[in-house]
């Protein structure tokens, strides 16, 4: 699947010089939804991988479709305000802000094997947030799965110094 041309790019958004890359056009298209969940899927089939956290908001949708194409549970990782029980929370710097997330501290249990989830990864503060909170939670972090990796940004090498595993379906260089 050619999952590039079914992303459109934005140029100049939110008017600070950013290349906005909106999937919901890959997601609008049933095929490419559907195949882009088998790819991010198929590298941990065998992984036994029990939870996929998915990161709010944009992973929920990938994030619930792979749990239960994986037979796991789906764990969200939110922004504040928004889950209603006990939470761990980590802050973080965004491309265009800040931000933090959340995790209830029951959402994982010690040894758990997790796979992370999101869209996009860019500088990756929203990812390691994810993976602090789910170390907090002492789960294992079979991998994180994103369907594009801005690497100018560097976001996929910082997980990877954080011993997490990374893949991505679509690099976009150049932002
Ligand atoms: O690697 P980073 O530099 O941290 O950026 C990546 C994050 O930015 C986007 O989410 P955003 O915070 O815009 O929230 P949204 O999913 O609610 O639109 C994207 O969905 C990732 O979660
Ligand atoms: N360039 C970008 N496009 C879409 N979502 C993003 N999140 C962080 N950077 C982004």
């Amino acid at each position: 699947m050619d999952y590039k041309s079914k992303i459109r790019t934005i140029p100049d958004y939110p008017a600070k010089g950013i290349m906005f890359r909106d999937v919901t056009t890959l997601m609008s298209d049933s095929e490419a939804l559907a195949a882009a969940i088998e790819d991010l899927c198929r590298p941990f089939e065998r992984m036994n991988v029990s939870k996929v956290a998915g990161i709010d908001a944009r992973g929920f949708i990938l994030g619930g479709a792979m749990a239960v194409r994986l037979g796991a549970g789906f764990l969200p990782l939110r922004k504040p305000g928004k889950l209603p029980y006990e939470t761990w929370s980590e802050s973080y710097a965004l491309e265009y802000g800040s931000d933090a997330l959340h995790m209830h501290t029951d959402g994982v249990e010690e040894g758990e094997q997790v796979l992370l989830v999101d869209d996009l990864i860019a500088t990756g503060g929203t990812a390691e947030a994810g993976v602090k909170l789910l170390r907090k939670g002492k789960a294992d972090i079979v991998a994180a799965a994103f369907l594009i990796d801005l690497p100018d940004l560097g976001g996929a090498r910082t997980l990877r110094e954080l011993g997490v595993e990374v893949m991505s379906l679509v690099t976009f260089t150049g932002h």
